[in-house]
């Protein structure tokens, strides 16, 4: 956060021509490519260090004034600890973003910024055409995510869905995992972050057996404990930073339609449905959609869709300003890839600041409004309609 505030600081008039200033391979950089490593940053990944060290002068691409003062302060703070030194008059504005860059880590231990500084470099290695070798898939993939997979390339982070056989119904797990990517991706390099589904579906919305596994506090608990997964899972999405981008591949059920309410783009193949059919389940709307869906199709259309669970065709969706474009299957990831790879060499700070004068005026809004539909449900879940409904789903799968 604190390195945010320093970017959000430069973005003022002079502070910005002070940034555009920052010299790649001088200031930023002398006390990063200067092999006189301290004795005292000796420690268990010295080597590591060492060589990100070296491979910062390896990178052709600049990386950007923001990496840059993130690299200079974990290289202060892993050599030399804490800032020490007097904070730079007010119009000293290199200095300044560079103290405010090392001061933000406070005590940060040596060992921890010294790790910090091999993981940034290492991404940005990924990211930079200096090395010559091709990266292989795994070494893209993020690790740690059952449920999901994460990559970055090209600047963008795509997060896809990964239950393909159960169509990537969401499971609490995943609703986890999807809250912990977009805390990463909203701090990573990249400069807008895509979700998509793997396999034919791009997502059957919330997993029926979510609402099966009752604790021992009984269903109260479960809805409870359901209705705070909820609230938490849409306020990462009302509060994501950079462009957010949904690439739908197939048929979308559930939160996984009214969420897009919440996104910055949604391209949809032709073969892509959006249903949300909560008065069959005993469910009411979620995801803020009470309120986005009637700003973006107006009242009516949003009622047949939320009140009425009318499936949308891809091409209906798009005619009600649901989705920014409809591909035709056949060509469709070739298409929607070629532009986002496009978009995604715009200028990142200009990006994420458009986002948030659109946005912004609204967040509190809907984090109310995700309050009251997380507290609605809570009492949904608890319904004869609603346990009705998802018992029927299963019977209905045991008769096949
Ligand atoms: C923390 C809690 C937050 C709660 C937020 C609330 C959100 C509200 C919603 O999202 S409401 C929407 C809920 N979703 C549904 O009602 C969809 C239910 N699924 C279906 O209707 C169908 O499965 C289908 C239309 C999506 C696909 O039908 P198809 O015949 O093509 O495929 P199968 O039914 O055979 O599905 C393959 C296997 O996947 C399992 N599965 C699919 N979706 C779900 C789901 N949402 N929940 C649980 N399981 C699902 C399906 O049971 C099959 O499993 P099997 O192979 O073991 O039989």
């Amino acid at each position: 956060m604190a390195l945010v505030g320093v970017s959000g600081r430069l973005a003022g008039c002079y502070c910005l021509r002070a940034v555009r200033s920052l010299p790649f391979c001088s200031s930023l950089q002398v006390p990063a490519l200067q092999l006189h490593i301290s004795k005292t940053a000796m420690g268990a990944c010295q080597k590591d260090f060492e060589s990100a060290v070296n491979q910062v002068k390896l990178l052709k691409k600049d990386p950007g004034n923001e990496v840059k003062l993130k690299l200079y302060a974990l290289y202060k703070q892993a050599t030399e600890g804490p800032c020490n030194t007097p904070k730079p008059g007010l119009f000293d504005l290199i200095n300044k973003a560079k103290w405010d860059a090392w001061n933000a880590l406070g005590n940060l231990p040596k060992e921890t910024a010294r790790q910090n500084y091999v993981d940034l470099v290492s991404g940005l290695r990924s990211s930079s055409d200096s090395s010559s070798q091709v990266k292989s898939e795994a070494d893209k993939k993020r690790a740690g995510y059952d449920t999901l997979v994460i990559t970055s390339e090209d600047c963008i982070t795509k997060i896809m869905l990964n239950r393909p056989a159960k169509k990537n119904a969401l499971t609490t797990q995943m609703y986890r995992e999807i809250m912990l990517a977009l805390e990463a991706a909203s701090k990573d390099d990249s400069t807008i972050t895509v979700f998509t589904g793997n396999g034919d579906y791009y997502s059957s919305g919330n997993d029926l057996t979510n609402f099966t596994d009752i604790p021992p506090g009984g269903i109260e608990e479960k809805a409870k404990n359901s209705a705070i997964l909820l609230r938490d899972f849409v306020d990462c999405f009302i509060d994501f930073p950079k462009p957010l981008v949904a690439v739908v591949n197939g048929p979308a059920v559930g939160i996984a339609v009214t969420i897009l309410g919440l996104f910055d783009l949604v391209y949809a193949s032709d073969r892509a449905t959006f249903h949300t059919p909560f008065s069959h389940l005993g469910q009411t709307p979620e995801g803020c959609s009470s309120y986005t869906f009637p700003k973006i199709m107006g009242p009516a259309k949003a009622v047949e869709m939320l009140i009425f669970g009318k499936k949308l065709t891809a091409g209906e969706a798009y005619a009600q300003g649901l989705v920014t474009e409809v591909f035709p299957d056949s060509t469709f990831q070739k298409e929607v890839w070629t532009r986002l790879k496009a978009y995604s060499k715009l200028s990142q700070n200009a990006m994420h600041i458009s986002k948030q004068i659109i946005r912004n005026h609204e967040k509190e809004k809907l984090h109310a409004i995700n309050a009251e539909e997380s507290r609605i449900l809570q009492e949904r879940w608890l319904s004869d309609e609603c346990m009705n409904a998802v018992m029927d789903f299963f019977s209905r799968k045991a008769k096949l």
